[in-house]
């Protein structure tokens, strides 16, 4: 099986998607955050605050370069991680590539209370994620080989959706 790398906004649930997956099919989970957070022995807050989003950016490119070689995974990406080119290339070349989406209202129901999302900080509310959702969603669209709405749908109705399409795909 090549990867399958889950992409969104924040909040779109990636991270929860990715563990609904791996239980469900043969397949090993990446999930960025997690890993460089261990890498790094800190909390992707403290990271921005002490090196800056530039240096976090650098740490994403680096760990999708160290298993852009290696098949099986499913991977919870960064939800800014896919828009470096650098980064939606390594995703190309060995996986497909899984767009979550969710409408801004969705999303700040989701986040709301979230404290480790240094992009949203002092900026959680719906007008702001409607805003920068804009700005990435071309992106989003343009590099997804599969887009699944998320709102109103359970974890388990969407994995299996994703599973569908994959097969679909082969
Ligand atoms: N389909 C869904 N329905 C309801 N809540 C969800 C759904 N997907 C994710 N969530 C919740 O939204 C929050 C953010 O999900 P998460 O997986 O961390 O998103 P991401 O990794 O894309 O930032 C979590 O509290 C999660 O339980
Ligand atoms: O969208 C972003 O720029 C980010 C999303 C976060 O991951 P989630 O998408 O899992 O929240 C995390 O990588 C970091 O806070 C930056
Ligand atoms: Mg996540």
């Amino acid at each position: 099986m090549k990867n399958l790398y889950l992409i969104g906004f924040m909040g779109a649930g990636k991270s929860t998607i990715a563990r609904a997956l791996a239980k469900k099919c043969p397949s090993k989970r990446i999930e960025m955050d997690q890993l460089i957070e261990e890498q790094q022995g800190m909390a992707i807050t403290d990271i921005f605050a002490a090196h800056g989003e530039n240096y976090f950016r650098d740490l994403e490119t680096e760990l999708l370069r160290s298993f852009s070689e290696s098949t099986g995974y499913v991977v919870s990406c960064g939800g800014g991680s896919v828009l470096r080119d650098e980064n939606a290339a390594l995703m190309k070349e060995n996986g497909c590539i899984v767009f979550l989406r969710a409408t801004p209202e969705t999303i700040y129901e989701r986040v709301k209370d979230s404290t480790n999302r240094p992009i949203l900080n002092g900026n959680m509310n719906v007008e702001y994620i409607r805003e920068l959702m804009e700005k990435r969603r071309p992106r989003y669209e343009a590099v997804a080989d599969i887009c699944v709405d998320t709102d109103g749908k359970d974890v388990d109705a969407i994995s299996e959706e994703i599973l569908k399409a994959v097969e679909d795909r082969s």
